[in-house]
């Protein structure tokens, strides 16, 4: 295992010794989970008296900490690919529990530019990817919340906290705070420690543990309760399929294009239509373009096969077939094999006729023929804008998706 590797730019680079004396975080650098490299960048001036900070252009109180030594200092740091360079500034986005994981899982580097005195030129902000706060208020130097971010780091990383199971159940895990602990004696002072957690129930003691966890941060943290019950919210809309063995639910989508043709009625969604100059779909079939684009949609669904397979072109029987009654067909297969439409939706491309004083009998037909609602079944018309095959009104074609859910 390589040492997760934390480089720290800091005028008071002793400070960070007593990261040492941190248990778990000590061990965590003597057992080489992590490796802590100082940098202070008095060390990288050039002028005899090490001077790291002058004052401000157009005046005003305090010193700002100068370019160059914190350039030079962290220029000399070695860059590894998952790298990321955090400063530490009040004006920086507040620190979070989801940035500690971040940081520990999708980096091996983290970098610490640790400001000091009054402030820092601007241009030293440039070397950061992300600039960080511990909160609204100020402190001598951005030290104490670096190493504020290299304990919350370091205790994520494998190996430096016995149980992993501690890091699920802790505060701000799962955007709740935790629940209350006790340990013997059963009776302190005259307070009792819950009968519940005596019990060994454990489905009761997770219960009422999950209470206390919502019912705490609801009183001392309405911001981040009002965060989880959102997110509580949007996980029920999903539909839960953790339940199936296999997933409950299959979608289909199916083509279909005719000619257009003379001599030949024009039949759409089982509905016979009037062309302006007197054209219909050519096929073996009646050619309703829509119904046949829906049957291999529900065919497909299912891995069927398409309908060709099941009414072959070449067959005398299906001349001339109305496509309804071979979508009824359809509908009893799918049927048949354990499934139900939920839905259907499809578009026919069409330059003319005008489809849409027609398009409620067409759904209607469709409902009909499978035994669904109406309000189930999704019919569109749209022109090719004089585009293509069916823009030259060569053809017409049309395009379905169906929802099939086991019975
Ligand atoms: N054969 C058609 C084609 C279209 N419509 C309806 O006209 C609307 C506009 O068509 P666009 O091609 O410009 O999208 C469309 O929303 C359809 O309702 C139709 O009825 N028959
Ligand atoms: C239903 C069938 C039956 O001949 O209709 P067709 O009119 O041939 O139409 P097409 O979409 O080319 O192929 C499907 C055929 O199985």
């Amino acid at each position: 295992m390589t040492a997760y590797r934390l480089d720290v730019l800091s005028l008071a680079p002793d400070s960070f010794q007593s990261l040492n004396e941190l248990g778990v975080i000590g061990r965590a650098f003597s057992t080489g989970i992590a490796d802590l490299n100082l940098y202070n960048p008095r060390n990288f001036t050039k002028d005899s008296y090490h001077k790291v900070d002058d004052e401000p252009y157009g005046g005003g109180v305090g010193m700002v900490l100068k370019t160059e030594p914190f350039f030079e200092a962290f220029e000399s740091i070695p860059a590894l690919p998952k790298r990321r360079v955090l400063m530490m500034t009040p004006q920086g986005n507040k620190l979070t529990q989801n940035d500690l994981w971040r940081w520990a899982k999708e980096y091996e580097q983290l970098v610490f530019i640790c400001g000091h005195y009054e402030g820092f030129d601007e241009r030293i902000r440039t070397l950061a990817d992300e600039e960080i706060s511990l909160g609204d208020f100020i402190l001598t130097g951005g030290e104490l919340a670096a190493m504020t971010i290299i304990n919350g780091v370091l205790r994520l990383l494998p190996g430096t906290i016995g149980s992993a199971e501690s890091l699920v159940d802790e505060s701000h895990a799962d955007g709740l705070l935790e629940h209350p602990h006790y340990t013997r004696p059963e009776i302190f002072r005259g307070l009792n420690v819950p009968k519940v957690l005596l019990s060994g129930n454990h489905a009761a003691i997770s219960t009422w543990r999950q209470e206390k966890r919502e019912q705490r941060t609801k009183e001392r943290r309405p911001d981040l309760y009002e965060l989880w019950v959102a997110k509580e919210a949007s996980n029920k809309t999903r539909i839960d399929l953790s339940g199936f063995t296999s997933v409950p639910f299959r979608i289909g989508n199916g083509y279909d294009i005719h000619r257009l043709v003379t001599d030949r009625p024009l039949i759409i969604g089982g509905v016979r239509l009037h062309h302006p100059e007197g054209l219909g779909l050519d096929g073996h079939s009646d050619a309703d373009v829509l119904i046949h684009s829906l049957m291999d949609a529900m065919l497909g669904a299912l891995s069927l096969g398409d309908i060709g397979k099941y009414f072959p072109p070449n067959d005398p029987q299906w001349k001339d077939a109305n496509s309804l009654m071979l979508l009824e067909k359809v509908g009893c297969l799918i049927k048949e094999e354990g499934w139900k439409v939920v839905n259907i939706d499809s578009v026919v491309i069409a330059e003319r006729p005008k489809l849409k004083p027609h398009i409620d009998a067409m759904r209607q037909n469709i409902a009909d023929k499978l035994g669904i609602e109406t309000s189930s079944v999704g019919v569109k018309a749209t022109t090719n804008e004089l585009l293509g095959a069916e823009g030259r009104e060569e053809g017409i074609s049309s395009h379905a998706v169906v929802l099939l859910e086991k019975t």
